[in-house]
């Protein structure tokens, strides 16, 4: 039975797809509920509130993944998850209208007046003349971060007839030129601008963008609005910008502690303020508990995940076209590392033929889990993977080839270790599945799966029979053969698959039979 921890509050019908796989059982508590049972949860589902530490991770042995049901994952030790090889996911999309709507309903506000009118309409005043606001039409909006919510809110205004600047380092020019923004440096922002509304993650880059100097370069009577992250917006320069009277009015519905206590801020007029209520609609929260929960599922499945933060992203498409060689090159990388049974150096992977278009990345990482899994005792997947190659000082590379060498698609591996260097090429055939094609030298054919048993020998009469005998003599099937040779009367190979797993003392007697190299047992 796997365990989903879900401790933040989440939508119920987007968890549906959870609630209902009867293999699974979900728990809907608080990390500070479970504490005894922290170490039997393979999964867990958090929203913004549960801090997900290098502590916490440490004391779920077992987790394998945490989904975050929003977009930030700044509660998140994501470095450490990777340390622990615990994939982490996030729904990056299921709230970007409702934020962006939220920005814009404080645009409004905040120009507009509204919450300062509607707390003097409720004290039963009528003051007409206190609440005089501006249009946006006609006025220069500078969205800082072009990202989902930043062009979602970048569409609103234009609706709203207002001329939209954009800054953001990492838009290319054919994106921008898509959605026909003006796009421009961050000086040229801040000096145009009549409202600023800040749409980046909080970086060490972001950290502080609108702090003194770059305030005191903004339009005098500028409003500013955050609805991402608090702190992007230095708090302690918005004072001394409000206190100066420089910044007409601020909107904020992130803080750089949540909640802001009695923060001076809160003491202005002009500042109106929400509890990061931007995903706090019902849309969004179906969306995003929808998105975390078809993810977990598909990765408790076995299938790659679309949203990962420390996997490389695969959208459906790629994950389609990828699927027979993550898988191929995960068996390779087992049979592999049994081969090699020695420590290795380098790991060179050559991608040929139609594989070679594909979007490798994830394929590689799949190799070397597989190659690393019978040489590390903690959790090796595709998350942690190439870490932990390198930790164990093995550097591995990929080479593309248009030529896939009689092949449609080949995928070749080779593993250079302390005394030898190991090769075998696989192949994915459609409607047949995957084959080895080379190994080690020999051309052979034989699927990478089940109990397989490699025996290097002479190429003589009676090879065969002789190995046939003794595993019929002690009751080993044999399911499928194959045979390979360099030279007629020089080296050779079989490659047997066997109904069950050999015993080690079947290898030995094996070994005994003249003429016989070496027998490897391999289980893939
Ligand atoms: N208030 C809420 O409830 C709420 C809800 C959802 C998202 N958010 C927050 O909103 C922010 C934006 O979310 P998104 O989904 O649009 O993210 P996104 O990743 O789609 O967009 C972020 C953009 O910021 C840009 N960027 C990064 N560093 C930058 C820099 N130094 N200067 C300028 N631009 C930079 C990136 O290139 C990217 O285009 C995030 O901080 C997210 O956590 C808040
Ligand atoms: O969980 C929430 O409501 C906030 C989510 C928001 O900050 C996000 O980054 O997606």
């Amino acid at each position: 039975m796997v365990r989903i921890l879900v401790s933040d509050a989440m939508s119920e019908e987007g968890l549906a797809p959870l609630l209902a796989d009867p293999t699974i059982e979900v728990v809907q508590k608080k990390v500070t509920e479970v504490e005894d049972e922290l170490d039997k949860f393979d999964a867990l589902l958090v929203r913004s509130a549960t801090k997900v530490t290098e502590q916490l991770l440490q004391n779920m042995p077992n987790l394998k993944i945490v989904g975050r049901a929003g977009v930030g994952v700044d509660n998140i030790d994501v470095d450490a998850a990777t340390r622990y090889g615990v994939v982490v996911i996030n729904a990056p999309n299921g709230n970007t209208i409702s934020t962006a709507e939220h920005t814009f309903a404080m645009m409004a506000s905040l120009v507009r007046r509204i919450p300062q009118a509607h707390i003097s309409v409720k004290s039963r005043e009528w003051n007409r003349s206190a609440f005089v606001g501006v249009e946006l039409f006609g006025k220069h909006l500078g969205i800082i971060g072009f990202g989902r919510i930043g062009s979602e809110v970048a569409k609103r205004a234009r609706a709203f007839g207002m001329h939209v600047h954009v800054y953001d380092p990492f838009l290319t020019k054919a994106r921008a030129e898509k959605i026909g923004v003006d796009v421009c440096t961050l000086d040229e922002l801040l000096a145009q601008a009549d409202i600023i509304t800040v749409h980046t993650p909080l970086t060490k880059e972001t950290k502080g963008l609108l702090g003194p100097k770059n305030l005191a370069k903004t339009k005098k009577g500028v409003y500013l609005i955050n609805c991402a992250r608090g702190g992007i917006i230095d708090e302690q320069a918005l004072i001394s910008f409000l206190e100066n009277g420089h910044v007409a009015g601020v909107a904020l519905d992130v803080f750089e502690q949540e909640p802001p206590g009695d923060h001076p801020l809160l003491s202005f007029d002009n500042v109106i303020v929400t509890p990061h209520l931007g995903a706090s609609t019902i849309e969004a929260q179906v969306n995003v508990a929808t998105q975390v929960a078809e993810e977990v599922l598909k990765f408790l499945q076995g299938k790659p995940v679309t949203s990962s933060i420390n996997l490389p992203t695969l959208s459906k498409d790629v994950y389609e076209k990828i699927q027979a060689f993550y898988t191929l090159a995960r068996k390779m990388g087992i049979v592999a590392s049994q081969y090699m049974s020695e420590p290795v150096q380098e790991i060179a992977i050559t991608y040929s033929g139609s594989v070679a278009d594909l979007e490798t990345t994830f394929i590689t990482r799949s190799l070397l889990a597989g190659f690393l899994k019978p040489r590390v005792a903690s959790t090796v997947n595709e998350v942690n993977a190439a870490m932990i190659a390198k930790e164990r000082g093995i550097a591995f590379s990929e080479k593309f080839s248009a030529n896939g060498n009689d092949y449609n698609n080949s995928i070749t591996l080779t593993v250079y270790g302390e005394n030898k260097t190991f090769t075998m090429k696989g192949t994915h055939i459609a409607h047949y599945g995957d084959r080895i094609v080379h190994f080690n030298g020999f051309a052979i054919d034989f699927a990478p799966e089940g109990h397989l048993l490699y025996i290097q020998h002479h190429d003589k009469p009676g090879m065969i029979g002789k190995v046939g005998n003794i595993l019929g003599d002690h009751q080993v099937n044999i399911a499928t053969m194959q045979v390979g040779r360099q030279e007629a009367g020089g080296k050779a190979i079989m490659m047997l698959s066997l109904d069950k797993p050999l015993d080690e003392a079947l290898v030995e007697i094996l070994e005994k039979i003249d003429d016989i190299d070496f027998v490897k047992r391999l289980e893939v």
